[in-house]
């Protein structure tokens, strides 16, 4: 999906330019207790792209980070992981690195024990954990604490460290910056930032607007379980009132999200709260 194209279900043109597809999600559906929680999410990401994923609470945003990560099985649709289906080949999860919200590390255990736990299961040196803390930050008191007694910003700064022991290509993270106080948030963006000088994808949830318009080159907005709009917006969005048939559009509520290539000379620019609560159908 893409602001380039008219219809849902084609992928982003993915290759206008010289950057591979990091993640590419289409179709996906999934089911739990009966109950359609997916029905629809579609996500293109390329590399070395910083791309935001937002929606209300319960949209199916984590439940789409579980589901491409192989970690719940999906009813329908399709994961690509740099091109690999991680379904059929489960070794390019390697390059991924991941932090959810709420379950990181072991409770019981030192930070520097779960990452040398976590150095050994992915098979690299020790000297890396150093590295990492070092990356994120992490106060010298806490590598020694037992996970369980930090600080939430502690935990974060500990899983995001961990997910980066392996160098990934590709970071998925999970609300990395709600809950946090301004100073660690703003070290979190920074990182953020470094992962993506350092040529890294990152693809992250956010409930903030503003953090994921100052960070994202492309954006997501999912409700009830499906894309709803997928855009770029590394300069601006830029929106037509009505469908022309000669331009192509993409929808997002009451607006139609034009490209900002070649944008007609009556486009409005939007910023991401107007498209979102468009996308949303909600009046502000
Ligand atoms: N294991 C489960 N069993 C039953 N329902 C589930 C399960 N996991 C998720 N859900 C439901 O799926 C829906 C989507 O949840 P999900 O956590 O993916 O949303 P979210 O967009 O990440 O929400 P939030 O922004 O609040 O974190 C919610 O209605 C949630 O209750």
């Amino acid at each position: 999906m893409h602001a380039n194209t008219t219809t849902t279900t084609e992928p982003r043109d993915a290759q206008t330019d010289d950057t591979g597809t990091a993640l590419e999600v289409t179709a996906l559906e999934k089911s739990i207790d009966g109950s359609r929680i997916l029905d629809g999410v579609g996500l293109s990401v390329r590399e070395g792209e910083t791309y935001g994923v937002v929606g209300p609470n319960g949209a199916g945003k984590t439940t789409t980070f579980r589901c491409l990560l192989g970690l719940l099985p999906v009813d329908g649709g399709s994961v690509s992981l740099f091109g690999t289906d991680p379904r059929m080949d489960d070794t390019v999860l390697e390059r991924v690195g991941v932090v959810f919200e709420y379950e990181t590390l072991q409770p019981t255990w030192s930070v520097r024990d779960a990452m040398a736990h976590a150095c050994h299961g992915y098979g690299v040196p020790t000297d890396r954990i150093e590295t990492c803390l070092a990356e994120v930050d992490l106060e010298p008191a806490a590598h020694d604490r037992e996970f369980r007694d930090l600080s939430k910003g502690m935990k974060r700064k500990a899983s995001v460290a961990t997910a980066l022991l392996h160098e990934p290509d590709l970071l998925v993270l999970d609300e990395p910056l709600s809950g946090l106080d301004p100073g660690t948030q703003a070290r979190m963006r920074e990182l953020i930032d470094d992962l993506r000088e350092s040529g890294r994808t990152v693809v992250f949830s956010s409930h903030d607007l503003d953090h994921v318009q100052a960070l994202c080159d492309c954006v997501a907005v999912i409700a009830d379980g499906r894309t709803v709009v997928e855009t770029p917006l590394s300069e601006s969005v830029r929106v037509i009132e009505e469908p022309r048939p000669e331009i192509e559009a993409e929808q997002a509520g009451e607006v139609y999200v034009v490209s900002d290539d070649d944008p007609p000379a009556d486009a409005r620019t939007i910023d991401l709260e107007e498209l979102y609560f468009s996308a949303l159908g909600v009046e502000t």
